[in-house]
């Protein structure tokens, strides 16, 4: 089983315009929900692809009511843990040429007691011995800056596997402390924590690298059109296939971290996977999760030790 962990939950709510006129009224012509937040759309993929998952997550309010809801419709397994204020709403506006405006809420304001009541679920689950645990997303307001390294910390202590996905200072504060497995930022995330811009193959693994010696075991850093780069000690690999036509790029990151975590193999054959499940994303509408018959392995070609001077937009 894996166990997945979003601090800060959200209905994903995406609705799809013409073109968007900033400042005036617009007509929607079509309008989705989905379960949102990045844990959670990590325990969707994995649902769909037969992966015993449970998602905790704390709920509250009629939103998150509901998000509990539509995740039970999905047949994805939760542990929602309760707290006074609005689980958020988070916005897609996607017009009829693919470009995409996400407006994220910040969240609830969890109590010290709510944020504690949250760990405490995840050490409950974290004595069943998952195979691994996956906290990924923003943090809700309220919670410490540190609440992914007291995470990173219940993992070791029970010899889980740890796998993060944030940005900003709680990646940062997470990445210094150690004792992660794996870290999954993307190009501007991984450059906003070494504070430098990324330009070249080179550049991705030597940033890449620093967080490897800080305590990460292996760094994915997702490229967006470009594809991934998996980056451990001592070895890279690149993965990407053909362009194509995205239709919403919105948890795609998400699900290529689940294709990562998704199975077996090398780390060859993990990347590979991974972004054949990032591809098939793009291709579904707002957070849509792909099934099994619409990932595109063979696509997908994977390189080792790609030439560091290679520019990423040239991957
Ligand atoms: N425009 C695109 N064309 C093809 N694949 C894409 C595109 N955007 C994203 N992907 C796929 O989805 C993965 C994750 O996308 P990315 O934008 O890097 O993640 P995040 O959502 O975390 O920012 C990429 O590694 C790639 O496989
Ligand atoms: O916690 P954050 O950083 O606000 O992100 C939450 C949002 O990210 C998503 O998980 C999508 O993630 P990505 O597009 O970055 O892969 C949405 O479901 C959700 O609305």
């Amino acid at each position: 089983m894996i166990l997945t962990l979003t601090p800060n939950p959200s209905l994903d709510r995406a609705l799809q315009v013409d073109r968007l006129a900033v400042g005036e009224v617009n007509r929607a012509d079509g309008a989705w929900v989905h379960p949102g937040g990045k844990g959670i759309n990590v325990s969707r993929v994995l649902m769909a692809h037969g992966v015993p998952t449970l998602a905790v997550l704390p709920v509250g309010g009629a939103d998150g009511a509901r998000l509990v809801e539509l995740l039970g419709e999905q047949g994805v397994p939760a542990l929602p843990v309760p707290i006074a204020e609005d689980t958020r709403t988070n916005l897609t506006l996607v017009e009829a040429g693919g470009a995409t405006t996400k407006v994220n809420a910040p969240g609830p304001r969890l109590t010290d007691e709510e944020g504690d009541a949250l760990l405490r679920a995840v050490e409950q689950q974290l004595t069943t011995q998952p195979a691994a645990l996956v906290s990924a997303g923003s943090l809700p307001r309220g919670a410490s800056e540190c609440f992914f390294v007291q995470v990173a910390g219940l993992a070791a202590r029970h010899g889980v596997p740890f796998a993060l996905d944030t940005s900003g200072l709680p990646l940062t504060r997470a990445v210094r402390s150690g004792g992660l497995t794996l870290v999954k930022p993307n190009d501007d995330e991984l450059a906003e924590l070494v504070g430098h811009e990324l330009v070249t193959v080179g550049d991705v693994v030597d940033a890449a690298r620093e967080v490897i010696e800080a305590g990460t075991r292996a760094v994915l850093v997702s490229l967006g059109a470009h594809g991934a780069l998996l980056v451990t000690a001592r070895h890279h690999w690149w993965a990407g296939g053909p362009p194509l036509v995205p239709l919403s790029t919105v948890g795609a990151g998400d699900t290529t971290l689940a294709g990562f975590i998704a199975g077996d193999g090398d780390s060859a054959a993990r990347l590979r996977r991974a972004v054949a499940f990032g591809r098939a994303a793009v291709l579904l509408p707002g957070t849509a999760v792909p099934t099994p018959d619409q990932i595109d392995v063979d696509t997908v070609q994977v390189v080792e030790n790609p030439d560091p001077r290679t520019a990423l937009k040239e991957l």
